[in-house]
């Protein structure tokens, strides 16, 4: 079982899985009286690709947000790089090695693609408008740094051709590959993907799919994701936590979560007490 290796695993592709790096604990979180997630624990090992699913109004984005920094839950807590995370702002949580992508694609549709994903560099300028104005040589410098990764990361996702094409003229499908490589373009620690095939057709999800596997192996992204495409999930996901009003129901591998007879009621809506 690869919970109990605390070192790691290989994976039966020959992928190799690290230790923990993000862990929650007994999280719990209320909006008024409404509890989103009840007392959930689970972890995110290094390299691994991490699946949260569950019905509509599981908690799953609000899982992602807590993971994200953006929710602060009322109980628990999240263990990060082996220490206990503090209350962060979102832009320390992506100082800190998160980045994400948005169910609603959240980018900006008047700049070119490289700008766009130029921007997902900006937690690694060192230099303001001061900074640019007296330490030119070294701005400048930096600069270049960041657009080589910002054009590694274009070449990668294969969107070079549309480099300097203005986001609001690209395909729904493009513009959700332009979200990854901006996020990408931050070089995360961990990556989190909100529902990334979501309004895709087939062509478009079995691109999307292989990115991440790519940027996966490629890269050694730690990669945490909902999605809705079941199929999908159980294609790409290393380990897989299934949430229901709430609660945790489910977790282990694709196939574990699959013979799970609780999930299974969960996805056919049988009643609950
Ligand atoms: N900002 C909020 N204010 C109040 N209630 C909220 C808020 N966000 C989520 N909720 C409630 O928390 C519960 C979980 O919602 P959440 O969006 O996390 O589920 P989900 O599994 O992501 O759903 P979906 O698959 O439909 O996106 C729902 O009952 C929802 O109405």
């Amino acid at each position: 079982m690869p919970d109990t290796q605390q070192d790691g695993y290989m994976t039966a592709d020959g992928r190799r899985i690290g230790p923990v790096v993000m862990e929650m604990r007994n999280i719990t979180l209320r909006f008024g009286g409404v509890v989103a997630i009840k007392d959930i624990s689970f972890d995110i090992r290094e390299g691994e690709i991490r699946a949260i699913i569950g019905p509509n109004g599981a908690g799953k984005s609000s899982m992602l947000n807590v993971i994200s920094g953006f929710y602060k839950p009322q109980e628990g807590e999240v263990i990060y790089k082996g220490a206990r995370r503090p209350p962060m702002k979102p832009y320390q949580v992506a100082r800190d090695g998160i980045a994400r992508t948005f169910q609603n694609i959240a980018l900006f549709e008047g700049m070119t693609v490289l700008d766009n994903v130029m921007t997902g560099r900006l937690n690694h300028m060192r230099s303001g408008l001061l900074g640019q104005a007296f330490w030119w040589a070294g701005a400048q410098k930096e600069e270049v740094a960041n657009r080589e990764v910002a054009e590694k990361v274009i070449d990668f996702l294969e969107i070079q051709n549309i480099r300097k094409t203005p986001v609001s003229r690209l395909p729904y499908g493009l513009k959700k590959r332009v979200e990854l490589a901006r996020a990408l373009a931050a070089e995360p620690k961990i990556l989190l993907l909100d529902e990334p095939m979501a309004g895709m057709n087939v062509e478009e999800k079995e691109d999307m799919c292989r990115f991440i596997l790519d940027v996966n192996d490629e890269f050694g992204t730690t990669i945490a994701l909902i999605e809705h495409d079941m199929g999908v999930v159980m294609d790409l996901s290393d380990r897989v936590v299934v949430m229901d009003y709430g609660k945790k129901i489910g977790d282990g591998t694709p196939d574990e979560v699959r013979a799970n007879q609780e999930v299974i009621d969960a996805y056919l809506g049988v009643a609950h007490d």
